[in-house]
């Protein structure tokens, strides 16, 4: 073989290798589904974010302000690039990533600001009660080696060689901090779930629907000839998972004619049908994206998006509150949470503790406060502060109570004072079935809902509650709720959801 078809060959061999190598990377960036509004913006123009199946948690613009793309965050720098697992792995963002500070607050000199009827909290670190100033901020450590690395003893290595860590030099504000307290830069480090693929990672949370809805029908279905008697079972099926008499009947009568006329045969085809019938009953094209990204720059004069959640009590408003913040963290949006619960104290505890997790100023008001006042405080301090979301987290109130839906429905009207509800999210919870549905006719009537959260699918066998939900309200169900861990909360995909109820 001649020198020159050495050559040729090994040029053809590399050219094959280059070609390998840049499907791959697109490839697997496919595999990841980021939350930028960019790529909203690309795939859906004008307002309301492109939800498709098989992303993450869609976020988007509100209506109102419509047009402007939030400017891209670094954050879209730093995470979910190559190299990091995809869909359905077990994937974090690393701890040594970059990201954006704790938001701008004021630090309490003395006493817990608990007193004053509005105060602002400020999230303080871990436990360590007495000093919630510098541990916030891994900034707070000044370039120079000097004290807090002396006496770092949990995080900053000890080692003179100092110049290494500070990672993000910022204002050496704060001096008199003598030490960093211990837990927090770690606590603020802490990793979040990434949100793509979340439905198929939690798919094993949906077992209880699974075997009795899913391995159900495709039991009864592929059965062979069906009679009338296999045809009243499979009604029984889909009533018994809270798909409510209507949807049942729809199914059941698609399935019965294209069983007939499309002649199906193997276990395969009859599955596929049965997919096809059950995604076509979730309103696939429904718009499902949370719009909860701010109009325009805040930084810049743009508005934040403003998210009232709302619920029976319960249902895991607080929660979904902080499972949403997180998920916005995650995304490199800055988040502040509204407690506008003031009649349970343990829900503002319960809210704040989200907010340090998350580095999300909170905003809480006295136990039996005005929850309007303290809604309306939240929405302005993010305003002032420039957060990208403001985020309310209401009290639970029993739909059947007149004076709290009127209460609630104050409370939207005073914020809309202040700025545009871009999102009102009802927590439902699954496990209620049929009493679900009347708590979301009526939250719906006062408040205009705008998608629904349903909550604690892992614990119940009706998962069918989701089909009837969306019939009857014509309002998405945005988000699940798979299980009590902070990032168990999912976007909600008619497809992925029905491949993890056939199983
Ligand atoms: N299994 C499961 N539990 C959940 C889920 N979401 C919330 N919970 C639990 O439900 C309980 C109530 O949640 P909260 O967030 O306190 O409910 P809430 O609606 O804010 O309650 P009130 O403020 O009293 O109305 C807590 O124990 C949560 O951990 C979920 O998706 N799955």
């Amino acid at each position: 073989m001649s020198t020159s078809n050495v050559i040729l060959i090994v040029v053809a061999v590399l050219v094959v290798l280059a070609i390998a190598v840049v499907a791959g990377v697109v490839l697997s960036r496919r595999r990841r589904i980021s939350l930028s509004q960019k790529e909203e913006a690309a795939e859906a123009p004008a307002k309301g974010g492109g939800y498709r199946t098989g992303s993450g948690i869609s976020l988007s613009s509100g209506g109102g302000g419509g047009t402007a793309a939030p400017p891209a965050h670094p954050v879209e720098e730093r995470t979910e690039v190559e190299g990091q697992p995809g869909v359905g792995d077990d994937a974090a963002v690393p701890r040594d990533t970059e990201r954006r500070g704790i938001v701008d607050v004021p630090l309490p000199d003395g006493p817990p600001a608990a007193d004053s009827s509005t105060a602002v909290e400020v999230p303080e670190q871990g436990t360590a009660p007495a000093e919630p100033v510098a541990p916030a901020e891994p900034p707070a450590a000044p370039p120079e080696p000097a004290e807090p690395a002396e006496r770092a003893e949990p995080s900053a290595p000890a080692e003179p060689a100092a110049p290494a860590e500070p990672a993000e030099p910022v204002a050496p504000a704060e001096p008199v901090v003598p030490k960093p307290a211990e837990p927090t830069a770690e606590e603020l480090a802490e990793e979040i779930e990434p949100t793509s693929g979340r439905l198929e990672r939690l798919r094993g949370r949906l077992s209880r629907s699974r075997s009795t809805l899913g391995q159900g029908l495709l039991g009864l279905l592929g059965a062979g000839d069906l009679d009338e008697e296999s045809w009243e079972e499979i009604e029984d099926t889909l009533l018994m998972a809270d798909l409510g008499a209507a949807t049942t009947t729809e199914i059941t009568d698609r399935l019965r004619s294209e069983l007939a006329s499309r002649g199906l045969r193997t276990s395969e085809q009859v599955r596929a049908l049965l997919r096809e019938v059950l995604v076509d009953a979730l309103g696939p094209d429904m718009q499902r994206s949370v719009q909860a990204l701010p109009h325009g720059d805040p930084a810049d004069g743009g508005k934040p998006a403003v998210v009232l959640v709302v619920g029976v009590n319960g249902t895991g408003k607080t929660t979904t509150t902080g499972k949403l913040a997180r998920v916005l963290v995650a995304d490199g949006r800055t988040v502040l949470l509204g407690a506008a619960d003031t009649f349970r104290a343990a829900a503002v505890e319960q809210l704040a503790t989200w907010g340090e997790r998350v580095g999300a100023e909170v905003v809480r008001g006295n136990e039996g406060a005005d929850p309007a006042s303290v809604a309306f405080e939240a929405v302005s301090r993010g305003s002032d502060t420039a957060v990208d979301t403001v985020l309310i987290d209401t009290a639970g109130r029993l739909h059947t109570k007149t004076g709290l839906m009127d209460e609630l429905g104050k409370v939207k009207r005073v914020v809309e004072k202040r700025a545009q509800v871009d999102e009102v999210l009802l927590v439902l919870d699954a496990t209620t079935g049929q009493n679900g549905l009347t708590q979301a006719r009526v939250f719906s009537d006062v408040v205009d809902v705008t998608g629904i959260v349903l909550t604690k699918l892992d614990g119940t066998a009706k998962g069918g509650i989701v089909f009837q939900v969306q019939r009857e309200l014509g309002v998405p169900v945005k988000l699940v709720g798979l299980g009590e861990g902070p990032d168990d909360l999912a976007p909600f995909e008619p497809g992925a959801f029905v491949d993890a109820l056939l199983g």
